[in-house]
């Protein structure tokens, strides 16, 4: 039945169905082939439409290979956010006060999918509160590593236009996961980015869930008409669970904490303890000159033992 089977691409989903948007633009909700199957928004997909008669809903046979996968991991559970991503931007605020360790987390999270991240940082008119989330932004403006994390500031409420004109030569011809904490203003965001975007995601919702009374958890929007610029909203920025990661791949996932660690002494140093460890001398010079800041160093040593525990 090949020839029956079509190429599509996941928009949304929700539980156990999705919306495939098919080679000609149009929607179709789906539900995976197969109990273990998970499709998620980004994946593309080989799906068929049911046999005459047996209602709207069509089957996903087949997830096609991904470029990468972002996800988080507690104990129990994995959750997927999205396929086939191109970058993640993570958006907080100057109000509130934002967690450094659920935004190294999720910064760990993609350099771990080979995912590039940006930080944007929305209110930079409470000059104020600005001021002190730009402080705390330091060791992330000026991340060693291949190239430094862009960080932006935005003021998608005072200012859309300029955040706007900022934001597009980054996101064009890309596809960007967007993550963000409750109430920094990424509902702003999307609507500002994707005109329109409220009443799709409304009706996607009401589709998947036809009549029942919950959101869409993750979606994907189109920027553009040629469809070639896309944006992924998806929630779940709080507890960013990093179980999929040994405590030894860390630092590779921490660009300024893997810059001091090829000069350690032993060649499986934990840079917790050791004896000429270049990480622990990089935070001992402080966060001038190259080196490492104390909180950064802490979130690693945090880490490093919370994902030692699980291990055996
Ligand atoms: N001062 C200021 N307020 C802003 C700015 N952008 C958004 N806001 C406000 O911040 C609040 C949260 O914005 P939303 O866009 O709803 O934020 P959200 O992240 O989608 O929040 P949730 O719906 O809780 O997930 C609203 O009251 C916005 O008006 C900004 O640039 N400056
Ligand atoms: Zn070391």
């Amino acid at each position: 039945m090949a020839e029956a089977q079509r190429q599509g691409l996941v928009v949304a989903s929700h539980g156990r169905h999705c919306v495939v948007e098919t080679a000609d633009g149009e929607r179709r909700i789906c539900h995976p082939r197969g109990k273990r199957s998970q499709v998620v928004v980004g994946d593309r997909v080989l799906w068929q439409p049911p046999p005459t008669g047996q209602g709207e809903e069509g089957t996903v046979e087949k997830v096609l290979e991904r470029r990468n996968l972002f996800y988080r991991q507690d104990e129990i559970r994995t959750k997927s956010f999205a396929a086939n991503l191109d970058q993640i931007l993570i958006l907080i605020a100057s109000e509130p006060v934002f967690s450094e360790m659920q935004l190294a987390r999720a910064l760990i999270a993609a350099e771990a999918a080979g995912i590039a991240p940006l930080i944007a940082l929305n209110k930079s008119d409470l000059a104020q509160a600005f001021e002190r989330a730009w402080e705390r932004l330091a060791p992330y403006r000026s991340m060693a590593g291949p190239s430094p994390y862009p960080v932006l500031p935005l003021s998608l409420g005072q200012a859309p236009d300029a955040a706007k004109d900022m934001l597009m030569p980054l996101l064009a011809g890309k596809t960007t996961l967007v993550l963000g904490p409750s109430g920094v203003g990424k509902s702003t965001l999307v609507n500002l980015l994707v005109p329109g975007a409220a009443v799709l995601t409304a009706e996607i919702s009401q589709a998947l869930n036809s009549g029942r009374h919950t959101t869409t958890s993750t979606a994907l929007y189109w920027m553009d008409a040629a469809h070639s610029t896309a944006l992924i909203d998806s929630p779940g920025f709080q507890e960013f669970g990093l179980h999929h990661i040994a405590p030894t791949d860390l630092a590779r996932c921490m660009p300024d904490i893997a810059a001091h660690a090829t000069a350690c002494r032993f060649y499986n140093c934990t840079h917790l303890h050791e004896p000429g460890c270049g990480v622990i001398s990089a935070v001992k010079s402080g966060s001038d000159a190259e080196g490492i800041s104390a909180i950064r160093y802490s979130i690693y040593s945090e880490l490093f033992k919370e994902l030692g525990q699980t291990r055996y």
